[in-house]
């Protein structure tokens, strides 16, 4: 079907329901969560724009496809289309605004309805990337929303304002020359939700996810084919940044080797062996490889796109992958505190208070307990009386954890106690040697 067509019938379709056409056509397409209404033959649709109004016909012509005498026996086929009137003086909105109005409007709505799908790029042989798409894909089903994720509620707030500014930036990305697109780096301990946060934005935005694996990237070459095929208003997600591969490393070793190349520069052997490096350095996948997909100039050939990293180690990244710019929100999933708990009880026990609130509240604050070693306890393993249990196995497993916490400080405290004075001889032997030296 026809683009244009289908927006157009999308549109229709949001009126048809107010304006009351007699007869519809009922349909539900692959791609989309809900069913598709359209008018039948013949049926006509009043619009209004600007004090304008406009009719809608639809009109369906059929052809015998057997007319060209051919034997085989085949199904008539159909073209549908539109037949719009109105006023003449009114030409000029139609053409000026009122179909763009139509289209935009049907787009959205067919977005909206859209199934989403998270797609992620698969080792495969050279031959097959050329004719097919470097990406697979399912549909997208999962439950977690903004309303279930337990945490932070004024962080939650604030991410939830940034997702929204990105949606209406249009006109601001435009104005200030960036490419409109921004970058999320979730990080914290396993178990505090950065892969359920990624799923809650997906289904806030109704985004499709581009799950990238980078240990699946042969070079720079491919990771950039892959960016050309990521559709606009979309997610792709880097998860566990810092084990897919060693950046960091070969950053370092680049910058190595540069140093070498400096001090080197007039051999004329050594240049021959830099190319060499370079050509190896393009076959790669490399940091500078990465840097240029998050924010190189092809990153731009696209719009309304996020980009999420997750790591349990912030610490192991290289700076330039993380700066602001790049990643520019950073999104801290921390263990479970009192407010994010709240969250989990209502979702797993849907209680908002109960007395033994009262008893949790402190030992959440001095333990840390992921939301999801949490949420474990919370799950409802029988009816009567299962909340309570929940609770108190909760209590028991903040004690169990606290006490753990507490045995774990003793041990360190003895350890660095029975070191110090080993230190200390080291430390005396040293000072010794230097005092001889500058004798
Ligand atoms: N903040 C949270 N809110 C709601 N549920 C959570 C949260 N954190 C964890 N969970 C629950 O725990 C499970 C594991 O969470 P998730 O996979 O999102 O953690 P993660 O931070 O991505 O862990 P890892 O670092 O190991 O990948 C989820 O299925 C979810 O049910
Ligand atoms: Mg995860």
């Amino acid at each position: 079907m026809n683009q244009v067509y289908r927006h157009v019938d999308t549109y229709l379709f949001s009126k048809s329901v107010d304006t009351g056409a007699k007869y519809l056509k009922v349909e539900k397409p692959k791609n989309s969560k809900s069913f598709c209404v359209m008018l039948d033959e013949g049926e006509e649709i009043i619009d209004e724009f600007e004090g304008a109004t406009f009719c809608w016909r639809s009109h369906i012509e059929t052809f015998d496809d057997n007319s060209q005498g051919s034997k085989k026996k085949t199904q008539p086929s159909q073209k549908k289309s539109y037949i719009i009137t109105f006023n003449k003086q009114h030409r000029e909105i139609v053409i000026g605004k009122y179909l763009k109005h139509v289209i935009e409007e049907g787009r959205a709505i067919e977005f909206k309805n859209k199934k989403q799908k998270i797609y992620c790029n698969d080792r495969m042989p050279s031959w097959w990337a050329c004719y097919n798409s470097m990406w697979k894909h399912i549909n997208f089903e999962h439950p977690a929303t903004f309303d279930t994720l337990a945490m932070d509620p004024k962080k939650k707030a604030e991410i939830i304002d940034d997702l929204i500014a990105l949606t209406n930036g249009k006109d601001y990305y435009s104005k200030v020359g960036k490419a409109w697109k921004r970058g999320y780096l979730l990080y914290g301990p396993p178990g505090t939700g950065k892969s359920t946060m990624i799923a809650a934005i997906a289904n806030y935005l109704n985004y499709d996810i581009y799950d990238l694996e980078l240990t699946s990237v042969k070079d720079n070459l491919e990771l950039k084919k892959l960016l050309m095929e990521i559709t606009s208003k979309s997610i792709i997600v880097i998860e566990d940044i810092d084990c897919s591969v060693d950046l960091t490393g070969k950053r370092k070793k680049a910058k190595k080797n540069k140093k070498k190349d400096d001090s080197d520069s007039d051999s004329d052997s050594d240049s021959d062996s830099d190319s060499d490096s370079d050509y190896e350095g393009k076959k790669k996948l490399t940091l500078s490889g990465l840097l240029n997909f998050i924010d190189g100039i092809w990153s731009a050939c696209g719009e309304e796109r996020i980009i999420i990293f997750t790591t349990n180690h912030v610490d192991k990244l290289d700076p330039a992958l993380i700066r602001r710019g790049r990643m520019d929100m950073h999104i801290e999933m921390s263990y479970c505190r009192y407010e994010a708990f709240k969250v989990l009880a209502k979702n797993y026990l849907g209680i908002d208070t109960h007395p033994l609130f009262q008893e949790i509240q402190p030992l959440l604050e001095e333990v840390n307990l992921s939301p999801c070693d949490v949420a474990e306890t919370l799950i409802l393993k029988n009816t009567s009386g299962g909340i309570e249990i929940c609770l108190n196995n909760l209590i028991l497993a903040l004690k169990d954890s606290k006490e753990k916490a507490i045995q774990e400080a003793r041990e360190k405290e003895k350890q660095d106690s029975e070191e110090k004075p080993k230190k200390n001889k080291k430390l005396k032997k040293i000072y010794g040697r230097f005092k001889k030296l500058f004798r």
